[in-house]
């Protein structure tokens, strides 16, 4: 066993990765894929294409490496999650794309749960704010609009998936129909307390369970990959939601431990133990893994659009022509000049739960420059995290004593730096910043014995660099003060 392949099926790109004993990345392919934005607010992937583009960069690290299929290990799987696919099982065939977790297509639905009084049911079984972002409602609208879909599932022939679940039925051939306690946690049908899926929920929704996948541990054999994929058949023996896949990845697997994920959106879990922490500040309660015979939870707290916005400085602004760019131009002014970006361009998620909630630019004056918007941009990834992160302590109860924080935008030392200031926190940063594939990865090793135990993963994890905190509490208060004004100015847009 020379390496651990994992593959990383994100919002915007399909990466694969390998890993040796230490957790490094050895070799890595990556492919973007289309964003399709049909109607206003609706956000879909084409699976075909998900699924092409993750075989591609598979076949290619293992060729760019010289390796052999049966020189890996074993693969561990980590995706976007929430978002919904819903295929024929005689042929494999998707019956539309796949509606992704930022589409607010069913949001009106979910406000009519709201409104019947439903918010204690889901939230109490499922550990879930009743929203359009999980696949609930997804799964419930492509049934009730897409021709035959119905039918299709009275007929036995209709399954369901997340990513996860639809990579893994192609990579086995259609032998293996199942997802992880982590995704499953995220579809809002999934009783996390007694691990099944609800029955009452089912019911409710309409949504025939004979479509639903098996729910196994995150870390143990579930399948082998079709020999003609690879050349060899590799067990798939990992599997996790790429933002639990991070927190595996970064090593925080006592109670409190903590990390924030600057990708596509912002995603911030905190390990809670056997316990699952029901929120009073707007925190999802989730499944972290099933490993070792455990389950455990996290508090998490998701913003839906963080490096996206920066993605929109450089495709619909042109401000930008890399998102590397923002870095040099935050530094070349002193602050914003006043001006806030709050990017609620599909609605504010934690801690707000609002689908109605718009973007806003504001504070502009006549000094106002491109550099200013760019860095306004940049900051409002880590004012959204601090809006979390305060609910989170304010939920778990105790004081966070450092953040470690990954993801593509982790780059971005600017970014950290103001994090850690408008925090009071000091921010880590590791040496490898794709901890969400490495996490994959470990649950993957940990299961075929090619680590031993959390113990020598632990020895893994290394600092590369800490933010620490500059500014005084006052000045950071003024800062926050003048994000939450802009906050309500996105909130009651509508209004
Ligand atoms: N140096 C940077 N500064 C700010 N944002 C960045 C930087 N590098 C990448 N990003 C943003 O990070 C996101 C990519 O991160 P990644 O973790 O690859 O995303 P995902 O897994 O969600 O597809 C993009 O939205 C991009 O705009
Ligand atoms: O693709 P990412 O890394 O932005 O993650 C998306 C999340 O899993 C959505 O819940």
């Amino acid at each position: 066993m020379k390496y651990i392949l994992s593959l990383d099926q994100g919002t915007t790109s399909s990466r694969s990765i390998l890993f040796n004993q230490q957790g490094q990345a050895v070799c890595t392919a990556q492919k973007e894929f289309t964003q399709f934005y049909p109607h206003q607010g609706w956000v879909e992937h084409d699976p075909m294409e998900i699924w092409q583009t993750q075989l591609e960069t598979a076949r290619e690290v293992l060729e760019k490496k010289g390796v052999s299929a049966e020189e890996i290990g074993a693969i561990g799987i980590t995706n976007q999650r929430e978002t919904t696919i819903l295929w024929d099982k005689r042929n494999g065939r998707p019956l539309c794309n796949g509606i992704v977790w930022q589409c607010r297509r069913t949001a009106p639905f979910c406000d009519a749960l709201k409104e019947q009084g439903y918010t204690d049911f889901f939230r109490e079984k499922t550990g879930l704010p009743i929203d359009a972002y999980f696949s609930a409602t997804k799964i419930k609208w492509i049934l009730e609009n897409v021709p035959h879909a119905k039918e299709l599932a009275a007929k036995g022939n209709l399954l369901f998936g997340t990513i996860d679940t639809w990579l893994i039925w192609n990579l086995t051939g259609g032998q293996v129909h199942a997802t992880d306690y982590s995704n499953a946690s995220r579809t809002m049908l999934f009783h996390i307390h007694s691990l099944c899926w609800d029955k009452e929920i089912l019911d409710l929704l309409e949504i025939p369970e004979g479509i639903l996948p098996n729910v196994v541990p995150s870390s143990g054999i579930l399948g082998y990959t079709l020999p003609s994929l690879f050349g060899h058949s590799i067990p798939i023996a990992g599997v996790a939601g790429d933002q639990q896949a991070a927190l595996f990845g970064q090593a925080c697997y006592s109670p409190g431990a903590a990390k924030n994920t600057y990708g596509t959106g912002c995603f911030l879990l905190m390990n809670t133990g056997d316990t699952p922490v029901q929120s009073k500040n707007g925190l999802l309660t989730t499944i972290a893994w099933g490993f070792d015979n455990k389950i455990t939870y996290a508090l998490e707290g998701s913003v839906f659009v963080a490096g996206a916005a920066v993605q929109w400085l450089r495709d619909e602004l042109k401000m930008i022509s890399s998102a590397a760019e923002t870095e040099g131009l935050c530094h070349s002014v002193e602050d914003t000049c006043g001006v806030y970006l709050v990017p609620a361009f599909t609605g504010l998620g934690a801690p707000y739960w609002n689908p109605y909630a718009r973007g806003i630019l504001t504070g502009l004056t006549r000094g106002a420059n491109r550099a200013h918007i760019v860095r306004a941009t940049v900051e409002s990834m880590a004012y959204q995290t601090y809006d979390v992160l305060h609910a989170m302590e304010q939920d778990a109860d105790i004081p966070l004593a450092e953040l470690r924080v990954d993801g593509g935008a982790a780059a971005n030392a600017f970014l950290l730096q103001f994090q850690s200031d408008i925090t009071g926190v000091p921010v880590l940063r590791p040496s490898t910043l794709e901890t969400t594939a490495l996490g994959a990865a470990y649950l993957a090793g940990l299961a075929v014995g090619y680590w031993e135990n959390l113990t020598e993963i632990r020895r893994n994890w290394q600092i590369s660099c800490v933010f620490s905190p500059k500014l005084s509490k006052e000045g950071a208060e003024e800062k926050n003060n003048g994000w939450k004004k802009a906050v309500n100015q996105a909130l009651f847009y509508h209004n």
